[in-house]
């Protein structure tokens, strides 16, 4: 289903829908019901690409349905995105067309929102961008209040800045966070919210130190950080883990260490496998982890990491994809139970899943 326009009316049904599915999924695993997070049903997207469509001289945004992937359909509106989406969409659109330079081979516009009201505009362009594009690209960022980022081969054009600062209010406190274009984000704000307070609260009463693998920006790190003495956590984006040390000294967290290793690197460093100098003074004997966050991209967790996660006390385990996630539980629940299983709608009216479980050493 193409996401433009949806019918919000639908909203409940379809959640309570994908609830039944999930449970009935995990039910080899366990038989708790999940909780359940919903999303606003409308305007949760913080992010969202859009097809530039060049027709009879004014350009449009477009989008292409499921399978069809030469054809796009021509937008004006777009419910899922945020309201800041969709104040900035005609905004851009009025002075592309107004302007010859912006408008042409002009093939995509992104646009990255954040809860807190910030904005960050990326045209893509099949040309070189020059300074006369720069200069009118500029006049647009004056008159938007936001900034804009030009791509194209080879090529990218900071006019003022190429990242967007969140502000996330978790359990009485503000988080904030720069986020960078292209790197990874938790796409429905609420939904992140949900999510790290969730993640916060399953962890209230442990004692030790938390390892994170693929942190992102710090997303959960940093509120976890403050239940925690000592907490360890890797990435494998170089940007990604240059954001999260920024995010550091932004929320003046003092107990946590990022390092750049991929998840297969970090299970090689701390089974002594072989060294590694992005590890820099960080000595892993020195920790006394007791729980470990996971926050794999879909393919899920590899042999060695889900095997090496396994040796935790307790082990949670955030996903995008339930097959995958199921994949590793048939492993992981020969020495864990499953405590607590949730499901955030990260993704309304699709059928893609958002999961949360808690598995502690049986
Ligand atoms: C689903 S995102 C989660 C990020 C973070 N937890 C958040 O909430 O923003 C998955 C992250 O894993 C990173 N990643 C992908 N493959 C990886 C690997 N093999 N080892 C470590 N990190 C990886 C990606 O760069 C991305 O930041």
């Amino acid at each position: 289903m193409a996401l433009h326009r949806v019918n919000t009316d639908d909203y409940r049904q379809q959640l309570a829908e994908k609830a039944q599915r999930l449970q009935e999924a995990y039910r080899p695993y366990t038989d708790l019901e999940p909780e359940i997070f919903p999303s606003p049903p409308s305007h949760y997207r913080l992010r969202a690409e859009f097809k530039v469509w060049h027709e009879q001289g004014r350009a449009h945004y477009a989008m292409y349905r499921e399978g069809e992937h030469k054809k796009p359909f021509v937008i004006d509106e777009f419910t899922v995105g945020s309201e800041l989406i969709n104040q900035l969409m005609p905004k851009v659109l009025e002075a592309v067309n107004a302007s010859e330079v912006l408008k042409k081979r002009l093939f995509s516009a992104e646009f990255l929102t954040t809860l807190s009201g910030d904005a960050l505009i990326t045209l893509i362009y099949h040309k070189k961008l020059d300074e006369q594009w720069r200069a009118e690209a500029q006049a647009l960022q004056e008159k938007l209040g936001f900034p804009i980022l030009g791509r194209s081969r080879k090529q990218k054009v900071v006019l003022e800045r190429d990242y967007v600062t969140e502000q996330l209010d978790i359990h009485g406190r503000t988080y904030q966070y720069k986020q960078v274009e292209g790197s990874f984000t938790q796409p429905n704000g609420e939904i992140c919210r949900a999510m790290i307070g969730w993640a916060m609260d399953a962890c209230a009463d442990d004692e030790g130190d938390l390892l994170e693998l693929y942190c992102g920006n710090g997303n959960f790190t940093i509120p976890l950080a403050g239940q925690f003495r000592k907490v360890l956590a890797t990435e494998i984006s170089k940007v990604s883990v240059a954001s999260a040390q920024d995010n550091i000294r932004a929320n003046g967290v003092k107990n946590l260490d990022i390092v750049r290793l991929s998840s297969e690197e970090f299970t090689q460093a701390i089974d002594k496998v072989r060294p590694f100098r992005r590890l820099g003074d960080i000595d892993l004997d020195s920790y006394d982890f007791s729980t470990v966050l996971v926050d794999p991209p879909r393919a899920g967790l590899d042999p060695d990491t889900c095997a090496m996660v396994a040796r935790f006390s307790r082990i949670l385990y955030i996903s995008c994809n339930p097959h995958t996630q199921l994949e590793n539980l048939a492993e992981l629940t020969k020495t864990h139970r499953i405590e607590r299983f949730a499901l955030f709608d990260q993704f309304p009216y699709t059928d893609h899943t958002e999961s949360g479980l808690l598995l502690v050493r049986k």
